[in-house]
């Protein structure tokens, strides 16, 4: 008999939808749900489960608790790049390879860094909103100070997929543009320079890296500080890497003049959050990644893996330095 790989799906998505996606892959692969989307539902469900698809909300996030109730757990695949909702280090120390969907949404999150840029320069979703409102603030916008894209300098924390594509659209756009990450890359089309050297030197900040224990408030209040008064900031990676309470403070001060946030430190963001309440800043529900070409790009590749563990062949992408090659447990 061909032995079933049951595969524990924990995105809050369509059931049907994720059985199309997954079951035409082979008979051998059973999809299963969590009962609850609780913390009793989760390890429930992890008893017998061989293969995860992680959760992109982190409601029910794979952390080490988790994993410790996951006896059978064979291999992780995340429905996205980052990480940060699943405990890589433990999946690492109970031989789980973690596989993402490297590159598959960067094109679309860099686009809309770049529409950000453009909305924040302009003032967009400030005037939007003042003409909803009855307004007709044609003077103020201009008191506000307007700004033409190629005359910022553009400061990229993170040179990864989405940093680089960033970095190329700001390049076609005009605007100079600079660097940090922790391995300079000769192919770079931007120019690299030490993280503090880079914040002093950008007009406007975009924020790619991933959340990990070291970039846990990399761009906090101290960091902001270094960035010159007015300066605009993008944030397209995660919300801890810049604490929410210290973007409003920068924004307070007027040592930002504006945010474009699509990531917060806690989402869905809290109603009464006074990021809401604050008119300089730009708010999107972590969705720049969320083009339906990227979608596309990361079903393909999490069906691709999922399906070469059933034909016995490596999987790709595996984040946690494990053995490609998935085994069962
Ligand atoms: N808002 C959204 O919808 C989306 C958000 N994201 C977020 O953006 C992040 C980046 O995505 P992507 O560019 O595709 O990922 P990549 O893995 O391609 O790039 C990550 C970059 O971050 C750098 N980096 C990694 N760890 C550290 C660290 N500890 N300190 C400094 N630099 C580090 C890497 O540099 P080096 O190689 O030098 O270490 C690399 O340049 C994701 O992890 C995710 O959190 C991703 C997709 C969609
Ligand atoms: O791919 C990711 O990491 C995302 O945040 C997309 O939701």
């Amino acid at each position: 008999m061909t032995p079933t790989w049951r595969m524990l799906a924990l995105p809050p998505l369509d059931e049907g939808l994720v059985r199309g996606l997954f079951e035409p892959l082979g008979d051998e692969l059973e999809v299963v749900f969590p009962a609850s989307r609780d913390r009793a539902g989760l390890h429930a469900a992890l008893a017998d489960a061989d293969l995860v698809v992680s959760d992109f909300t982190g409601e029910l996030a794979l952390d080490a608790a988790a994993v410790a109730a996951a006896p059978r757990l064979a291999f992780v695949q995340t429905p996205g790049v980052g990480t940060d909702t699943v405990d890589t280090g433990a999946l690492a120390a109970a031989g789980v390879p973690v596989a993402n969907t490297a590159g598959s949404n960067a094109r679309a999150v860099a686009e809309w860094a770049v529409g950000a840029a453009f909305a924040l320069c302009r003032h967009l979703a400030w005037s939007d909103r003042a003409v909803r409102a009855g307004g007709w603030p044609q003077l103020e916008i201009l008191a506000r100070g307007t700004r033409e894209l190629h005359t910022q300098r553009v400061g990229i924390v993170g040179y990864g997929a989405i940093g680089a594509e960033a970095a190329r659209l700001f390049t076609a756009l005009g605007a100079p543009v600079s660097y940090w990450t922790r391995r300079p890359r000769p192919d770079a089309v931007a120019v690299y320079r030490e993280l503090d050297d880079l914040l002093a030197g950008s007009d406007l900040l975009v924020l790619a890296l991933p959340l990990t224990p070291e970039t846990r408030g990399l761009i906090g209040a101290e960091r902001l500080a270094l960035l010159p008064q007015g300066a605009l900031l993008v944030n397209v990676a995660r919300g801890g890497i810049a604490p929410d309470a210290d973007v409003l403070a920068a924004l307070e001060s007027g040592r930002l003049a504006g945010a474009a946030l699509d990531v917060f430190e806690s989402e869905p963001l809290e109603p009464d959050h006074p990021l809401r309440a604050h008119e300089n800043v730009l708010l999107s529900p972590h969705t720049a990644g969320g083009t339906g070409q990227a979608q596309l790009n990361m079903v393909a590749a999490m069906r691709d893996n999922i399906a070469a563990v059933l034909a016995g062949k490596p999987v790709v992408n595996v984040v946690n330095g494990v053995n490609p090659l998935v085994e069962r447990h």
